[in-house]
């Protein structure tokens, strides 16, 4: 079975072809600021990002017609189970129109629909929408705010999978603690499988290469008030240009790890957001009430030894500690539209924003 797989992210479009279990070809697009920031909405982005997906298919000698199904990368839908579903019309007029949060991934269904043009059908499995956290994750401190579960859980399940493996266990049999440490920051207390509580990756948690996570509530509203800001310069302050961003001018690690060889000050930041990491997984154990059979780190920085030991150092003692560097979405992408295809595991419909 052939397997196209498509996963527009915030700086690159990754375009991959599976036969059954096994990668054939990958490609990744990347997008420099200067070329999105000609898109005024995410959805100008679509031109931009479906020709990406053409080239790699001229590239890689394969017409739309030659796959047996799609697997796109899921959006912010209303709060869904964990799982593959069928990309249909209503799923893909939701994320084109309504969906409240403009993600990158809200792009993934609506081109991988479009180029499927009904002869090929097209799946998405673990939205960054899954919401399995338990009722009292769900409390924020005033009625008028629920919590939301927003999170890489796409990348977050398949690493519980693979550490499943290893320790010989199945997924539903797994409790840990999951930090994907990407350019945004998910860490999620998975209990027998299933993300029971997490931080929202754009609101809540440490600060982010990018992101500042979670900040002091009346400073934020007294910024807000000052009249020095619109609401979206504040919007991308947060989320964007927050973190180490703000801090240091770079959202990459390794130039962060540079310039802490010779400034104390950059090294003290880089410490912060290993400590404030260390923080949230302290928190997401206490969440597992201490039973966690591993803690994962996984994600782009969790390519740097050095940022590894940092939070080693402070969780050590908790669980044991498995590194799985990178992400690993293509794979998840492809697996779970390949589990579906192969009559292992049933596709699920979405059932509308009320249903
Ligand atoms: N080899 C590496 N060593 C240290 N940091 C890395 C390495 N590779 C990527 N990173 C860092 O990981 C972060 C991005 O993670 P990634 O998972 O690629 O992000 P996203 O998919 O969210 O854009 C950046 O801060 C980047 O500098
Ligand atoms: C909104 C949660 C998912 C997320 O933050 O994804 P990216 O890091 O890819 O933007």
């Amino acid at each position: 079975m052939k397997v196209l797989v498509i996963n527009p992210g915030s700086t690159s479009t990754k375009v991959a072809i599976y036969e059954n279990e096994r990668c054939i070809f990958l490609e990744t697009y990347e997008h420099s600021p200067e070329e999105l920031a000609k898109c005024e909405t995410l959805m100008d982005q679509e031109p931009l990002r479906r020709n990406c997906i053409l080239s790699a298919l001229e590239k890689a000698g394969f017409k739309i017609e030659d796959f047996d199904a799609i697997a796109a990368r899921g959006g912010i839908l209303p709060p869904l189970e964990s799982g593959t579903y069928v990309v249909d019309e209503r799923m893909v007029n939701y994320l084109k129109h309504e969906s409240p949060v403009k993600h990158v991934s809200n792009l993934a269904c609506v081109i991988a629909y479009e180029l499927a043009n009904g002869k090929v059908p097209v799946y998405t499995t673990d939205p960054v929408s899954v919401d399995e956290m338990v009722p009292e994750a769900r409390f924020s401190g005033i009625p008028e705010i629920e919590r939301k579960s927003l999170s890489h859980a796409l990348n977050i399940k398949i690493v519980c999978r693979k550490v499943a493996t290893e320790l010989s266990k199945a997924l539903e049999e797994l409790n840990a603690v999951v930090a994907h440490l990407g350019g945004g920051i998910s860490i999620a207390a998975v209990e027998k499988g299933k993300i029971i509580d997490v931080n929202n990756a754009n609101d809540e948690g440490p600060f982010s290469p990018e992101r500042t996570g979670e900040l002091p509530v009346g400073d934020v509203v007294r910024m807000c008030f000052s009249g020095k800001y619109t609401k979206d310069e504040l919007k991308k302050k947060f989320v964007g240009r927050g973190g180490l961003v703000a801090y240091l001018g770079t959202n990459d690690l390794r130039k962060a790890l540079e310039m802490a060889k010779k400034d104390r000050n950059a090294l003290l930041v880089v410490k912060a957001m290993a400590y404030q990491i260390a923080k949230e997984i302290g928190g997401m154990c206490a969440v597992l009430k201490g039973k966690v059979d591993a803690i994962i780190l996984t994600g782009g920085m969790a390519h740097s030894n050095e940022f590894v030991e940092m939070i080693k150092e402070h969780v050590y003692k908790f669980a044991p500690i498995f590194v799985l560097p990178g992400e690993f979405e293509m794979e998840a992408l492809a697996l779970g539209t390949l589990r579906v295809m192969k009559g292992e595991e049933k596709a699920k419909i979405w059932g509308g924003p009320n249903g």
